[in-house]
């Protein structure tokens, strides 16, 4: 487990520190992080946190797609292989994905598949917000929504991952 930095010490960071250290607040997205470094310093947490949203807010369609597609299946291929970063699989841990029963694998995996070629990109959802129960229901109720209300959901889940993943590291001074 990293200890947490304080906001005056992520002020310091070069830009090399910066992305090391934030490049996975946003899954597989640097880009994020070299862009957040430009705008130290940050007075708190919360300021820090709202960077990254604002990030994506700004994000063109285009790129809101690409973050969604940088996601790995909740309980895919990936996490059975072993291949997840660190973060998605302690948080996929965290929601009971490890501990399936065969049924609800199938569940989930057939609803993923479901909706990636409904939306074209994974369902996303915040697995520390959640368990495997929420998770299968909100791949249901989810599916029948609308791309521009899937795109706009996915963003905001990514959001909640990414403001929780920045409380694993980073504290008021
Ligand atoms: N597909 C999906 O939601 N994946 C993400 N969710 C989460 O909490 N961590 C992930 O990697």
């Amino acid at each position: 487990m990293t200890s947490l930095i304080n906001i005056s010490e992520v002020n310091k960071l070069t830009s090399e520190q910066f992305e090391w250290m934030f490049g996975n607040v946003i899954e597989l997205c640097t880009e994020a992080a070299a862009n957040v470094h430009k705008k130290i310093p940050f007075g708190c947490v919360a300021e820090f946190c709202d960077a990254f949203h604002q990030y994506l807010d700004d994000l063109p369609m285009e790129g809101k797609l690409v973050i969604l597609k940088l996601h790995p299946d909740l309980a895919g291929r990936m996490a059975a292989a072993g291949q997840l970063t660190h973060e998605s699989a302690v948080e996929q841990k965290c929601a009971g994905l490890n501990d399936l029963t065969k049924e609800q694998r199938d569940i989930i995996d057939i609803s993923n598949e479901r909706y990636k070629s409904k939306f074209g990109f994974p369902f996303i959802i915040c697995a520390r917000e959640n368990k495997v129960q929420s998770i299968i229901d909100g791949l249901r109720r989810r599916y029948s929504n609308t791309r521009d209300q899937e795109i706009a959901t996915g963003i905001n889940e990514v959001k909640k991952i990414c403001k929780l993943r920045i409380l694993d590291l980073v504290k008021d001074d």
